[in-house]
């Protein structure tokens, strides 16, 4: 009965992604992409930068325009997924970090810090569609939003420390906002990646369900909670409860890439980030 139930709202998907998205052609970057389902008002904005969606410079800036352009276009809401079958995000890309042109890490620093600004401010409902394995800046991207589901048999956490780096304070004031402040700072301590039924456990994400479609479905329904609910006190309490964590890393922004700067350039981090990036290829080979 569920399942008829599911594949009866599977069919109303597809049928609606073929009849009612229209592409927001002003916010499709070249590693974004962004349709508004015309029946219900929400934006999906997929990240397309395969096979990982690595967070470089270029997609950062695609992912701001994007949420900029979604906002003016007063969307209903927005639910950020990926193009790819197995990964939401491998996090920031890690060659942006590795031998920098100096001038550009700072740029990349800038972006990561303007699209977390954007995304956890949002004054439009927010929610992941986590089709994927989502460590570290996928995990920060995801716990930006306000709900999240995701399929299962995949990770997320923000596993810094077991790279040897600290996450900055605006991730764990992020994390803090979605898990119990013991559960966060344990598994920030540990650099924890949880398995999807873990984070489903301990509630860092909100749903599992099978497919992405399924996915996307349920984000809409979130929003649908919002249907009696005025969407400027709706704006205005989620700013006042975000309103500490964003106010600390805009008194700090300068001070925040200045620390990320000298961190990345430490010819010990420089060294630990050369294995890492050479692990990860051996890996694929
Ligand atoms: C005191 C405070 C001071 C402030 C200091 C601030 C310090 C910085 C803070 C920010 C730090 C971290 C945030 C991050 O996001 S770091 C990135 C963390 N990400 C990861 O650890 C994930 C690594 N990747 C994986 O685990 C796997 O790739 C995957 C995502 C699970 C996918 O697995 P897969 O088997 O499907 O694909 P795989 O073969 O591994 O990869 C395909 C190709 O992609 C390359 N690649 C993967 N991830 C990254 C990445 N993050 N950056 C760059 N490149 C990546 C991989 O090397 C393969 O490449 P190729 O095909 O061999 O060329």
């Amino acid at each position: 009965m569920q399942s008829a139930l599911i594949n009866g709202k599977k069919l109303c998907c597809s049928m609606l992604l073929k009849n009612c998205f229209r592409p927001l052609s002003a916010a499709s970057g070249k590693l974004t992409n962004v349709e508004i389902n015309d029946k219900t008002g929400v934006a999906v904005l997929t990240m397309n930068r395969l096979p990982v969606n690595g967070l470089n410079l270029d997609l950062l800036r695609d992912l701001l325009q994007s949420i900029q352009e979604i906002e003016k276009n007063k969307c209903r809401g927005l639910i950020l997924t990926s193009a790819s079958n197995t990964i939401f995000s491998a996090g920031l890309d890690i060659t942006e970090m590795y031998k920098p042109d100096q001038e550009r890490l700072k740029q990349f620093w800038n972006a990561l810090q303007d699209v977390w600004l954007a995304l956890y401010g949002s004054a439009v409902p927010t929610a992941a569609a986590i089709n994927g394995h989502s460590p570290a800046g996928g995990c920060l991207l995801a716990s930006s939003c306000e709900y999240r589901v995701m399929l299962p048999k995949y990770t997320i956490g923000l596993n810094e420390t077991q790279l040897g780096i600290v996450a900055p304070k605006w991730f764990m004031s992020t994390f803090r906002n979605v898990l119990p402040r013991r559960i966060a700072e344990q598994a920030l301590v540990q650099g924890k990646m949880f398995t999807s039924d873990e984070a489903l456990k301990v509630g860092l994400v909100d749903e599992l369900v099978a497919s992405k479609e399924e996915a996307l479905i349920k984000c809409e329904k979130f929003f649908a909670s919002f249907s009696k609910t005025d969407p400027i006190a709706r704006y205005l309490t989620k700013k006042q409860l975000r309103y500490n964590d964003m106010k600390e890393l805009q008194d700090e922004k300068v001070q925040d890439v200045e620390n990320f700067v000298s961190f990345v350039n430490q010819p010990t981090v420089q060294k630990s980030l050369g294995f890492y990036l050479e692990s990860l290829k051996k890996k694929a080979k």
